[in-house]
């Protein structure tokens, strides 16, 4: 395909997301139905659409429009590029600019439009981030660097980096964990490598593996994962110490990844369903890494930015006390409550954390960490509690 037909097909993708459709779906769809569409065209047309996502309302405000179109536009014109260039109606490239098109001009742009922060969230961002909200929106408009784990229980983080150079993944590694490695070429290689197959590295992003760093994980005990989902969070506790691992989650299909994972990684996890839980017995950490706004991850999951409002976050922030105070009997006397967000939303991290001590007052907290964008990873938050 031509630069200009991958437009054309973002366009259009665009314009079915902004009517409403999921863009996962969306592009898994697009692939199917276009066959011709090689793997590089699919990722150049992903990365297109993913773009405009993250930064829609500066790009829509530059091309003119919140459609498709005017997505695209936007990025040429932020790229540098004069769209006229590859909008010429030749071939399968989208229609020549009109009069109205050409004469918008890239004026200063408000400061919260040229951040791309969306409206809906834009005073609990402001109030929660401080002085930081203005560097982290700007880096929400940026893609996510790529991040491995190294699997400490196959390899050290110095091996499993050779491993990846001898395929010709470059790596460096990163300090918000030591099993952090930056991929800095050939990230698209990584799951065909044979590293990732024998399991030396798992794809994670470095804030995630922080948190895991953080949680107490008593050798030989018991681990809960209660909000397991893909399994990511009980793989990185589980990689680190020798130790017995559960994982749960709400939705258990979420989990069915999670045997193929742990094989490859060499590590037991025993899966258990909401069923399960009650003659599971006690454990030595529970960790809830709960649903939340997904705000830390926007440079991900950026469709996630525009479509989640304070609706949202008032009911996220009641099945979040929910899921705590549900964790609180499953803890063994001596053992910690462990909780973890993917938010930069204050109401999320320390002020839920606060409210559950509010409501369960024989609970202090040790430990917390919160991170942002700014720091290279995701933005996240985490804390641990302990009875006293
Ligand atoms: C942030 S995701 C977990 C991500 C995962 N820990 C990881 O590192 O890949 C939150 C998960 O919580 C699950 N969940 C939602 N409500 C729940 C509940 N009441 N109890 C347990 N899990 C729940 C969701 O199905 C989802 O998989």
């Amino acid at each position: 395909m031509t630069p200009a037909a991958r437009i054309a097909a973002a366009i259009g993708l665009l314009d079915a997301w902004l009517a409403g459709a999921p863009i996962e779906r969306l592009l898994t769809t697009w692939g199917r139905q276009n066959r011709y569409a090689g793997a590089k065209d699919r990722a150049a047309i992903r990365d297109l659409v993913f773009d405009a996502l993250r930064c829609r309302r500066s790009f829509a405000a530059l091309g003119g429009s919140d459609t498709g179109r005017g997505l695209m536009l936007g990025l040429l014109r932020a790229d540098g590029i004069a769209p006229g260039t590859l909008f010429t109606g030749e071939g399968h490239a989208p229609s020549p600019l009109t009069a109205a098109e050409q004469a918008v001009s890239p004026a200063d742009l408000p400061q919260e439009i040229a951040c791309d922060c969306p409206d809906a969230l834009a005073a609990v961002l402001r109030d929660s981030l401080g002085a930081d909200f203005l560097p982290v929106m700007q880096a929400l408009r940026h893609r996510a660097p790529v991040f491995l784990r190294a699997n400490l229980r196959r390899t050290t983080r110095d091996k499993a980096a050779a491993a990846l150079a001898a395929e010709g993944i470059e790596t460096r590694p990163h300090p918000l964990s030591p099993t952090a490695l930056e991929v800095t070429a050939n990230a698209r290689r990584v799951q065909q490598s044979r590293a990732w197959r024998e399991g030396l590295v798992e794809l994670q992003d470095a804030a995630s593996q922080a948190v895991a760093d953080l949680m107490p994980v008593p050798e030989g005990g018991r681990v809960l994962d209660f909000c397991a989902g893909g399994g990511g969070k009980t793989l990185a506790l589980a990689g680190r110490v020798s130790a017995r691992f559960f994982a749960h989650d709400a939705a258990p299909e979420r989990m069915s990844d999670l045997p193929a994972r742990s094989g490859r990684a060499g590590v037991e996890v025993t899966v258990l369903r909401p069923d399960d839980l009650g003659g599971a017995g006690l454990f030595d950490l529970v960790l809830c890494d709960v649903p939340c706004t997904g705000s830390g991850a926007w440079r991900r999951s950026p469709e996630a930015k525009w479509r989640t409002g304070p609706d949202d976050l008032a009911r996220l922030l009641t099945v979040q006390a929910g899921i705590l105070d549900r964790a609180v009997p499953l803890v063994a006397p001596g053992g910690a409550l462990g909780y973890a967000t993917c938010s930069l939303i204050e109401a999320e991290n320390r002020a839920q954390v606060a409210s559950f001590r509010m409501r369960h007052p024989c609970w202090v907290r040790m430990a917390d960490r919160r991170l942002t964008p700014l720091d290279g990873g995701d933005g996240l938050y985490a804390a641990v509690m302990y009875r006293t």
